[in-house]
């Protein structure tokens, strides 16, 4: 199974700046991490692929057909998001029939199980589930239809923290009972830092960075030292600097690369950067310590000396 986004592009208005900016992506089965600051695109992504919105140009192909002209295609990706249609006096069961028979299958037995843990009857109407539960509902439906490609935009927006765990393990059980492409849009990065396998960082409409979630601590790091001898050491190795802060005579530098301890001059400390402020380094106002992907498919290097 193999999704792949060429060159996309979504312009919302005349004139207006293009939310997404000729995109390119290639998704195979894995659980993705898509992020970004408010407004990035990730909604408009994940809505092309979902073919709920008409790109300005370029195209999404699932195994070879376009999307935009293939029911086929169509029903084989399925997005959760916010809007999703669900008419409210419905019983839950009655909702999961439609998706069934819409998406070919259902997996009951996964359903009742997490209904159960999640505390929410099967019987119930859905219009009379509270918002969070409302929310949990389109999950276990989202994760119980046999599709190839699920885009889940902010699910846990709404859940608490239990649910939101509870949540994130039934994830990963379904993708490994059934391995297929998931792409789950969040802002709570941290949360979902060792589920995903790969993380695409949106910012401004373009894929910035694409890699493996486990590489993180690899592309950027965070100097701590004397302002001087960091500065030093920073022109010595030939490093990029994406940010830094002044706190009196030290100085906190983040640059590009991974950093041997073995190559640091006493007096500075290096440490990695989570997933979490890799994104905000990425997606920040005052550098950008990914590049551009969209132009160059290798913006990083995992390795200081190479810069
Ligand atoms: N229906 C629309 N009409 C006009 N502009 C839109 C529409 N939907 C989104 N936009 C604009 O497109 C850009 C991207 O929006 P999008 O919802 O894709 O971002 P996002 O990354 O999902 O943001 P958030 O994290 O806040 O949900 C924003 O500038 C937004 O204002």
């Amino acid at each position: 199974m193999s999704l792949t986004v060429t060159n996309l592009v979504k312009t919302y208005g005349n004139g207006a700046k293009p939310a997404l900016d000729h995109v390119n992506l290639v998704l195979q089965p894995a659980i993705y991490g898509l992020f970004g600051r408010n407004g990035a695109g990730k909604s408009t992504l994940l809505g092309l692929i979902a073919n709920r919105l008409l790109p300005s140009d370029g195209m999404v192909m699932l195994d070879g057909a376009n999307v935009r002209d293939n029911e086929t295609a169509q029903g084989r990706i399925y997005l959760a998001n916010e809007t999703r249609p669900f008419l409210w006096p419905v019983r839950l069961s009655t909702l999961f029939r439609r998706e069934e028979r819409y998406y070919g299958g259902f997996d009951w037995g996964f359903c009742s199980r997490m209904l159960a843990e999640f505390g929410i009857a099967p019987g119930m109407m859905y219009g009379n589930l509270s918002l969070g539960q409302r929310q949990i509902v389109q999950l276990v439906a989202a994760l119980c239809v046999p599709v190839d490609v699920l885009l889940l935009d902010e699910p846990v927006l709404g859940l608490d923290a239990a649910n939101r765990q509870l949540f994130y393990r039934f994830l990963i059980e379904s993708y490994v009972e059934r391995p297929r492409t998931i792409v789950v849009s969040t802002h709570i990065i941290d949360e979902i830092t060792h589920v995903v396998e790969r993380a695409i960082i949106l910012d401004r409409g373009r894929v910035v960075d694409e890699f493996a979630a486990e590489t993180v601590g690899s592309r950027a790091a965070v100097l701590v030292g004397d302002e001087n001898t960091v500065d030093d050491f920073i022109a010595d190795a030939g490093l990029g600097v994406v940010a830094k802060e002044r706190m009196g005579r030290l100085a906190s530098v983040t640059v590009r690369g991974e950093i041997d301890a073995n190559d640091l001059p006493e007096g500075i400390v290096a440490s990695g950067l989570s997933l979490q402020d890799y994104v905000i380094a990425a997606t920040g106002q005052s550098g950008n310590v990914a590049g551009d992907v969209a132009d160059d498919p290798t913006p990083m290097t995992t390795n200081a000396g190479e810069r």
